[in-house]
C-alpha cells in the first residue's frame, strides 16, 4: 500500500512538473509568436474541443520528451556501473559466443527462448533406419532476443541480443533488402573487464576444441557479405575419393609444397596464393575431392556460390577477403553466373556478379596470405581466358569419365568387406590411418574368401565397363551401391546399366540440340530484323529524309553472346556427352602423368 501511495505521489509530482513546463512553454510561445499567429492559437483555445485536443497533444509530446530525457540519463548513469563487450554477426566470434551462451544452464528468469534442432553427429557404424523408430534431432534452447541474465562462475552476466530487423535500401526495392546484422552483448556489474574477456576467450577455445580434427564448411546467404553459415563435420576420408591414377597424389603434393613456400614467393615478389581449376563432367568428384582434401590438410572450406541471387561484386570481394584463416576458397560452377547474365536471365539487382568483379576479387585477395582458391566448372570452354590465366588459375585439371583405375576402385570401395579394410589397401595416402579392429580368425577367413571373390568380380567389371563408355564415378557409385549386398548380380546387370546411361545421354543431347536450334532460329530472326531496320535507314538516308550519323547501333557481338547464352541457358551438363560422342572420351587434350591421362595445363611460378 505504501509503495502504491509513493508511486501515486511520484506520478502527481511528475504531472505537476509537466504542467509547470506547459505554463512556461505557453508564456514563451506568447512572447515569440506574431500577433496573427497568436490569434490563431487563441482561436483554438477559444474552442472547447480544439483546446482539449491541443492540450492532449502537448501532454503527449511532453511525456515523450521527458521519458526520453529520463531514459537517456538513466542509461548514462547505469553505464558507469557496468562493463560490456559487443560482438557483431559476421565475425566468427558471434557464433562462438552464441554457442557459449546456449551451453549455459538457463535461469528461470529467461522467458524468451530460441530453439534449434541439432542432429547427432554421423556415426559410421550406425544403422539409422534399422529398428523402425525414426531418429529425432536434439532440441537446443538458448536465450532469445532481448536481455537475459545468466550466471558464470557465480557472477551475474547479462546477455542481450538484438533481433534482426529488415531495412529497405534507398530505392526501397524488395530485392535489395538487406538484413540488419544481429549483435550479442555480454555485460556485468563493475569496472573490471577481465571476466568478460575470459568468457570470450573461453567461447573461442571451446569452439576450436569442437572443430579439432573436423572440417568446417562456411557458406553465405543472399545479401550477406560475410560467412553467415558454418557447418562442422567429420572430415571426408581422403581415400574415399577415387581419381585417375596419380592425380590425387599430384594435387596433394602441389598444395603441400605451396603451403611450405611462403618465403619462396615473398623473395620473388610473387603474390602468395595458388589457384586451381577442376573441370569435367558433373559427378566426377570435383567437390568431393576438395572437401576431402581440406579434411586431409586440416583446412576449412569456404564455398561461394556465384549463381545465387542477391550476390554482387562488392559482396564477393568482401567475402573472399574475410574468409577464415586456413581455408580453401571454393567457387563452384564459376561459369554459371556469367552464362546467366549473358543470356539476359538476370535482372538488375538480382545478381550482379560480373566477370571483372570476379577477376578483381581474385586478384585482390589481400587479407589472406597463402590463399588456396579452387574453381570448378563443367564447361571450361565457356570460361573467359582472363579468368583462367596463370596467376589466377595455376593448375587446370580435368576430372574425366572413370578410367580403369577408378572403375576398379569404386567397385572395391562398395563391395569389399570391412575386414579387408573396405578401402584400397594400395592407397599410399592411407598410411597412418586407423586400422580395423581385430576380429575372430574364422570370420576373418570367411571375409577374406569373400573379398577374393569381389576382386574377381572387379576384374570382370573392368572388362565390361571401360573409359570409352563415358561413365562418371557418381554413376558408378549409384550402380555399385545398388548391388553392394549381392556382387554376383553385378556382372549381368552391366549391359542394362550401360544402356540406361546411353539412353540418358541421348536424351540430354537431343534436348541440347533442340536448345541450340532454338537459339539459332532466334539469332536468325534478330539478324533479319536488324537487316530490315538497316535497309530502311539506308533508304531514308538515300532519300535525304535523315542525315547519316556515325552512331554505332550494331549490337551483333552482344546478340551473338546472347544467342550463345540462350543455347546454354538450360545448363544441361550435356557438353561432355556431346564431346565424347564417337570418340569415346573427352576431346580436350590429355597429358600423361604417371601413366594416367588427364588434362593439365600447369603453371609453375
Ligand atoms: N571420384 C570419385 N570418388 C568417389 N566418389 C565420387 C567420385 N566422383 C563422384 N563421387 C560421388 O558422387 C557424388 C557427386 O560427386 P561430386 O559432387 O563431388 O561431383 P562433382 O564433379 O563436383 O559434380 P558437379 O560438377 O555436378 O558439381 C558424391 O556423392 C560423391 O561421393
Amino acid at each position: 500500500m505504501d509503495t502504491l501511495v509513493t508511486k501515486a505521489g511520484e506520478l502527481l509530482n511528475s504531472a505537476a512538473a509537466v504542467f509547470d513546463q506547459i505554463v512556461v512553454a505557453g508564456s514563451r510561445l506568447e512572447s515569440t509568436l506574431s500577433p496573427a499567429a497568436m490569434n490563431v492559437v487563441k482561436g483554438i483555445m477559444g474552442n472547447d474541443v480544439l483546446s482539449a485536443g491541443f492540450f492532449l497533444m502537448i501532454i503527449g509530446s511532453s511525456y515523450t520528451f521527458f521519458k526520453d530525457l529520463i531514459v537517456g540519463y538513466y542509461n548514462e548513469v547505469q553505464s558507469w556501473f557496468y562493463v560490456s563487450i559487443i560482438v557483431q554477426e559476421g565475425d566468427q566470434l558471434y557464433n562462438w559466443l552464441s554457442d557459449w551462451v546456449a551451453e549455459r544452464p538457463l535461469t528461470k528468469s529467461i522467458r524468451h527462448l530460441s530453439v534449434k534442432t541439432v542432429w547427432a553427429e554421423n556415426d559410421e557404424d550406425m544403422d539409422y533406419f534399422d529398428d523402425g523408430d525414426e531418429e529425432r534431432p536434439k532440441l537446443v534452447y538458448a536465450p532469445g532476443s532481448g536481455s537475459h541474465v545468466l550466471y558464470h562462475m557465480g557472477y551475474k552476466i547479462s546477455v542481450s541480443r538484438d533481433s534482426p530487423e529488415q531495412e529497405s535500401s534507398e530505392d526501397d526495392d524488395m530485392r535489395n533488402r538487406i538484413l540488419k546484422k544481429q549483435s550479442i552483448t555480454i555485460s556485468t556489474v563493475g569496472w573490471d573487464m577481465s571476466l568478460l574477456k575470459m568468457i570470450v576467450q573461453d567461447a573461442m577455445e571451446k569452439s576450436y576444441k569442437k572443430k579439432a580434427g573436423k572440417t568446417t564448411i562456411y557458406s553465405t546467404q543472399p545479401f550477406d557479405s560475410y560467412w553467415s553459415n558454418s557447418e562442422t563435420r567429420a572430415p571426408r576420408a581422403f581415400h574415399s575419393v577415387i581419381l585417375a591414377k596419380g592425380l590425387k597424389e599430384e594435387l596433394l603434393s602441389d598444395i603441400t609444397m605451396f603451403r611450405k613456400s611462403a618465403r619462396w614467393y615473398h623473395d620473388r615478389g610473387i603474390p602468395y596464393r595458388r589457384g586451381y581449376l577442376l573441370h569435367g563432367p558433373p559427378g566426377t568428384g570435383k567437390t568431393s575431392f576438395i572437401v576431402a582434401l581440406a579434411g586431409h590438410l586440416r583446412m576449412n572450406v569456404c564455398i561461394v556460390n556465384l549463381g545465387i541471387s542477391g550476390f554482387n561484386d562488392k559482396q564477393l570481394n568482401q567475402l573472399l577477403n574475410s574468409a577464415p584463416r586456413n581455408s580453401i576458397l571454393l567457387m563452384e560452377d564459376v561459369d554459371a553466373a556469367l552464362i546467366k547474365r549473358k543470356a539476359g536471365k538476370v535482372q538488375e539487382g538480382e545478381n550482379n556478379v560480373t566477370l571483372s568483379g570476379i577477376l578483381n576479387s581474385l586478384d585482390g585477395i589481400t587479407a589472406q596470405e597463402g590463399s588456396v582458391v579452387f574453381m570448378t566448372t563443367n564447361h571450361i570452354r565457356k570460361l573467359a581466358p582472363a579468368l583462367i590465366r596463370p596467376g589466377r588459375c595455376d593448375r587446370k585439371l580435368l576430372f574425366d569419365y572413370a578410367d580403369e583405375h577408378q572403375i576398379r576402385g569404386m567397385c572395391l570401395k562398395f563391395l569389399l568387406s570391412r575386414s579387408a579394410s573396405g578401402h584400397l589397401t594400395t592407397d599410399p595416402l592411407r598410411k597412418g590411418e586407423t586400422e580395423p579392429e581385430e576380429i575372430d580368425p574364422k570370420e576373418q577367413a570367411r571375409m577374406d574368401a569373400y573379398d577374393a571373390h569381389v576382386h574377381e568380380v572387379a576384374d570382370q567389371v573392368c572388362q565390361k565397363i571401360t573409359h570409352k563408355d563415358s561413365v562418371t564415378t557418381a554413376q558408378l557409385q549409384a550402380f555399385f551401391m545398388l548391388h553392394r549386398e549381392s556382387p554376383d548380380t553385378i556382372v549381368e546387370a552391366i549391359p542394362g546399366f550401360l544402356k540406361e546411361i546411353a539412353r540418358e545421354r541421348a536424351a540430354l543431347s537431343s534436348k541440347k540440340r533442340l536448345h541450340r536450334q532454338r537459339a539459332e532460329k532466334l539469332k536468325a530472326k534478330r539478324a533479319a530484323e536488324q537487316k530490315k531496320v538497316k535497309e530502311a535507314k539506308e533508304a531514308k538516308i538515300a532519300a535525304g529524309e535523315i542525315v547519316e550519323t556515325s552512331e554505332e547501333d550494331d549490337d551483333e557481338g552482344e546478340e551473338e553472346e546472347e544467342a550463345k547464352g540462350a543455347g546454354s541457358e538450360s545448363y544441361l551438363d550435356s557438353d561432355y556427352y556431346e564431346e565424347s560422342e564417337g570418340s569415346g572420351s573427352s576431346v580436350l587434350s590429355a597429358k600423361k602423368i604417371n601413366g594416367a591421362s588427364y588434362h593439365d595445363m600447369s603453371f609453375e611460378p
